[in-house]
């Protein structure tokens, strides 16, 4: 579904943050990419929804290379949905208008379509369609991003670190949400996570990156029990 394929890339012309990256998420996967600070997790998504292009390399999305391709075609006409980390909902903007930014591109009847069934989905966002974004909680706030980038209805979702700064609860909710999504509409999900037992618990699969390429890849549930993942990542925990 995408293919990431031998990608190098970075924010100046002398310095690559990406270096050879390789990787790809089937349809209808969720796929997480763990990692030490700084080895270029959020840059990757950032490429690959078109805010950076690569230098070498290519991202082939459903068989055509979309490098060079900006971000707002990528998400008005090629099915990509981006949550970034921060700054992800307009706090002075009501939820049903966030909303409505998200279904910019969309007709007004598409637009009202979609919210019913975002709506109904994350029941969440009914009881406070009014209300400012600013007044949510920190769960609630991540579910509004997401279903913000669900309004366009994408095919692949790339979420950063969706669970930051949340509680346990909170988290379980957002990865819900997650989760929901996947079974009901087949969205391919390619996730940045710092949280990762609880990110390998919802994954189909898992890459970990390291200084800008693949460490190791697997299934999420082979690398939760693989003694360097568990003492890097897992804290030492068991799954
Ligand atoms: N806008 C930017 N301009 C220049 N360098 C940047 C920019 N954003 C990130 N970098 C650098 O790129 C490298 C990778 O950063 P990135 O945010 O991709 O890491 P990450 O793996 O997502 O880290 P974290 O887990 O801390 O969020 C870092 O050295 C960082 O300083």
């Amino acid at each position: 579904m995408i293919q990431i394929d031998n990608v190098t890339a970075g924010y100046t012309p002398d310095v690559d943050i990406l270096r050879g990256m390789t990787l790809h998420a089937n349809a209808a996967e969720i796929v997480t990419l763990l990692g030490p600070n700084g080895c270029g997790k959020s840059t990757l998504l950032k490429t690959i929804a078109g805010f950076l292009k690569p230098r070498i390399g290519r991202i082939v999305l459903d068989g055509a290379d979309v490098g060079q391709v900006p971000v707002h075609t990528k998400i008005q006409k090629l099915g990509l949905g981006f949550v970034p980390q921060t700054e992800n909902v307009f706090s002075a903007l009501s939820v049903r208008e966030n909303l409505q930014v998200g279904g910019h591109f969309q007709s007004d009847a598409d637009v009202a379509q979609r919210l019913d069934e975002l709506c109904t989905l994350y029941p969440v966002l009914m009881r406070k369609l009014s209300a400012p974004a600013a007044s949510l909680s920190g769960g609630e706030r991540q579910i509004l991003a997401l279903a913000r980038a669900l309004m366009a209805r994408p095919k692949l979702l790339l979420l950063d670190e969706p669970s930051a700064g949340l509680s346990p609860k909170m988290l379980l909710e957002v990865f819900q949400a997650v989760m929901d999504i996947r079974a009901k509409e087949h969205v391919t999900v390619l996730m940045v996570e710092q949280n990762a037992l609880e990110a390998l618990r919802i994954s189909d699969r898992a890459y970990v990156l390291s200084m800008g390429a693949v460490a190791l890849t697997g299934e999420a549930k082979t690398l939760m029990d693989d003694p360097q993942v568990r003492e890097l990542y897992l804290g030492g925990r068991a799954a």
